[in-house]
């Protein structure tokens, strides 16, 4: 039954109306169960559409709850109210324009407003409730709270807040709900002004109408020192518009536009207009930089260097937005024109910086080792995007698209490197294109990277396509292969004309976002939480395989990506998405619960299907164990029933007569119990004697998955147990290059000298 909270009106008729719904709700005439979660479900995600019709359905029903509790009461109080008078002294004087994706969750934005028009009836329970539609077409909930005075019926709601009526709401806060939702709040009726009651936009036009172009770009470089940006730009643009106006105003400036205008009503005959209009489009690039918008950053540089040429801080500017949009080696020429002029430390700091990106982005070289040894400390570097012996074709099957390899490839060799789009740490630091610190759940991480991505996307026409490129959730035909241009830095690439709604950007990212979990998974990371959630675009176009033969090793915001195994030219990349040294069953549960809407069916899923019955009672009895997985000392009688499970394994393996590799892909999903015994060989004695030598589970494991945690761990592991037992050199030998052979597969082509490094480092913390 569907239960209205506590009201927050004190008035006598209010009670009244929310005591008879409470009366209706008995009598069955109540929204069904859920409905407002679902309102409040699809506000989260800003989707008109879905909000729409939420909204919607749950309005009718409200509306005839009210009619007939009306009609019960007073057939003649039926009738819509009329809008009561309600004066207001407001102003928006001083106070500067906000967007509803520009908001973010618990943040209340003082000196801000947000212009909107409401879409939809609205409507009461306990608070006012209805929807927004901001100037850029999204939508949200709002929620009224201190409203209730003197509005005590739908119709006297809807009154005041009549449906396509503009409004500005002051301060705006996106708080969260109890069901992790989230909503426009408005504390008190005052801070949400409909239209009628003040002179809209016109208040502020007067503001800075009184300033003139020298004063609105002072304005601007002061809020720029605040780090203000959007405030900063909004300001440069109008001391620009300013000074265009009065350009255009005057006759003499009109022959400058004949000769040789821009579209910006600049001329770019190499006279100096005004310096006031150069140096705002110079600050303007500065701002747009810091705001990670590249594209615009490069054009204000280009328009300040039409009119004066040499302007040393545009060049430098220019380089920046250049070096921000991965063109390298463009940018390294502004940076040494600009060295020509003054050899500045910031200019040749740059320089260097673009340098390295340049060469790390051709040639693939990147110096990885004081980020592997010493405990993954020290600044996080910036490293350049790299697009190695590889390309997107179509794949067989659902899979639709793949990453395939355009050369044999060893193993180790490097495949890839990509930054994120976006990227939320569920942590402390956080950097990169679009990153935030949270301390949330994994639906909220998503939420926050939804949010961060759709920011993102209004900010380069090079990243809105490649998300647009990108498979969604319902698989919207999505098969285009798209061109490598589109993800190689220096490339020559031209906008298309994409498009992008939030609903089909969500799909996108469940389908392509990636966690820290995997078995072809290492993350280094100093300094961060745990738990990241991002968006790596030409990785997205890796399928899944439960025998996966690359490995993608995370170094701040960069995914490195390594083939784990030899490949022949022409074969397909695959990651693991789950953990895969688990029966075929988990895997797929595992798949199913991180939403990728697919079915394994890899060669070793099929062997694991064909083992049927005799495999799913050992798979149900592993999964009634798998309980204390985590435990490294699980007690005596888990681990005695666990090793006796890969006994029985071992059983079944010899009756049914499989090749070595089939036994390897088998017993690598039941890895934990022979593991476990392993661990325990002093405590559980002749039980485990009969369990095949670890070499051999070492062998299984690296078939499987040559790059999990628990490959190199195991292999670490043996490797001290054989030298403590005193094993001959031969043997120890042997064992130390399978070892360091796994290192590679996970840390890619270092030197051997440095996986020794890596393998002492990681024997000195066996748990032994
Ligand atoms: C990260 S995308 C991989 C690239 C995707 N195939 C494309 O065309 O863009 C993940 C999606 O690819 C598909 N996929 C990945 N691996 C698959 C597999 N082994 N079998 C079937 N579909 C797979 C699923 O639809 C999955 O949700």
């Amino acid at each position: 039954m569907h239960k209205l909270a506590t009201p927050m009106c004190d008035n006598e008729l209010g009670r009244e109306i929310l005591k008879q719904l409470g009366a209706l709700q008995l009598n069955g005439m109540v929204p069904p169960n859920g409905m407002e979660r679902s309102l409040v479900k699809a506000s989260m995600s800003m989707q008109k559409p879905a909000l729409m019709e939420v909204h919607m359905r749950f309005m009718k029903q409200f509306s005839e709850l009210e009619r007939d509790w009306q009609l019960m009461k007073d057939p003649l109080a039926a009738k819509p109210e009329t809008r009561p008078a309600k004066k207001k002294a407001v102003s928006l004087e001083g106070m500067r324009s906000i967007r509803l994706l520009e908001l973010k969750v618990g943040k209340r934005y003082h000196g801000r407003v947000l212009h909107a028009t409401l879409c939809a009836d609205a409507f009461f329970l306990n608070l006012i409730q209805t929807m927004v539609e901001d100037e850029d077409g999204y939508a949200a909930r709002v929620m009224i709270e201190d409203s209730l005075a003197g509005l005590t019926s739908w119709a006297k709601v809807q009154g005041r807040y009549p449906n396509g009526a503009k409004i500005a709401i002051k301060a705006p806060l996106l708080s969260e709900l109890p069901d992790d939702s989230v909503a426009l709040y408005v504390n008190t009726e005052d801070d949400l002004i409909v239209q009628s009651d003040f002179p809209a936009v016109s208040v502020e036009v007067n503001v800075w109408a009184k300033l003139d172009a020298a004063a609105l770009r002072a304005e601007g470089n002061r809020l720029f020192a605040k780090q203000d940006w959007t405030g900063s730009i909004e300001l440069y643009t109008k001391c620009i518009q300013k000074c265009l106006d009065s350009v255009r105003r005057k006759p003499t400036s009109n022959k400058h536009k004949k000769k040789g205008a821009s579209e910006n009503g600049t001329t770019s005959n190499g006279k100096v207009v005004d310096e006031t209009v150069m140096l705002a489009f110079s600050n303007r690039a500065a701002a747009w930089m810091k705001s990670c918008h590249y594209e615009r950053a490069l054009k204000d540089a280009h328009e300040a260097l039409t009119l004066e040429p040499h302007h040393l801080k545009s060049i430098y500017r220019k380089g920046c937005a250049l070096h921000g949009m991965q063109q390298y080696e463009l940018a390294c020429k502004c940076f040494e024109l600009a060295l020509e002029q003054s050899p500045e430390k910031d200019i040749k700091l740059a320089l260097q910086k673009s340098q390295t990106c340049d060469m790390q982005s051709r040639r693939g070289v990147y110096e990885l080792s004081k980020y592997l040894v010493g405990g993954f400390e020290g600044p996080l570097p910036e490293f350049s995007d790299y697009v190695g012996p590889v390309e997107i074709r179509s794949s067989e099957g659902r899979c639709r698209r793949g990453l395939f390899v355009t050369k044999d490839v060893e193993v180790g060799e490097l495949l890839l490197v990509s930054n994120a789009l976006v990227v939320v740490h569920n942590g402390n630091h956080a950097t990169g294109k679009n990153t935030s610190p949270s301390g949330r759940s994994n639906a909220l991480l998503r939420d926050e990277l939804l949010c961060s991505l759709s920011n993102l996307l209004l900010k380069s026409p090079k990243w809105l396509e490649q998300a647009c490129s990108l498979a969604d959730c319902e698989c919207h035909g999505n098969t285009k292969v798209p061109p490598l241009e589109l993800f190689r830095p220096n490339s020559k690439w031209t906008a298309g004309k994409e498009d992008v709604v939030l609903p089909r950007l969500k799909g996108v990212l469940l389908q392509n976002a990636l966690d820290e979990s995997g078995s072809c998974t290492r993350v280094l990371q100093a300094g961060r939480g745990s738990q990241f959630l991002g968006l790596w675009p030409l990785p997205s176009f890796i399928n899944h395989s439960c025998t996966a033969n690359a490995v993608r090793l995370h170094v701040g915001d960069a995914l490195f990506l390594h083939a784990s195994r030899h490949l022949e030219a022409g074969e397909e990349v695959t990651l693991a998405y789950v953990n895969t040294l688990l029966p075929k069953q988990m895997r797929h549960e595992l798949l199913e619960k991180d939403h990728w809407e697919f079915t394994c069916s890899c060669s070793r899923c099929d062997l694991e299907s064909n083992l049927s019955a005799p495999l799913k009672q050992v798979t149900k009895r592993f999964q009634s164990l798998w309980g204390w997985k985590e435990a490294v000392t699980p007690g005596q009688v888990e681990c005695f029933k666990m090793a006796k499970l890969a006994l029985r394994l071992e059983h079944l393996l010899k009756q049914k007569g499989l090749y070595l590799y089939e036994r390897q892909l088998v017993r690598a999903s039941f890895f934990v119990a022979y593991w476990v015994g392993y661990l325990n060989i002093d405590r559980l004695g002749t039980l485990c004697v009969k369990l095949p030598l670890p070499d051999m589970l070492i062998d299984a494991v690296t078939a499987v998955a040559p790059s999990d945690t628990m490959t190199s761990f195991f292999a670490g592991y043996w490797l001290k147990r054989l030298e403590e037992q005193g094993a001959s050199r031969p043997v120890i030998h042997d064992a130390q290059q399978r070892a360091i052979h796994i290192y590679r597969c996970v840390y890619g082509n270092q030197t051997s000298g440095l996986l020794k490094q890596l393998l002492e480092a990681h024997e000195a913390n066996t748990i032994l």
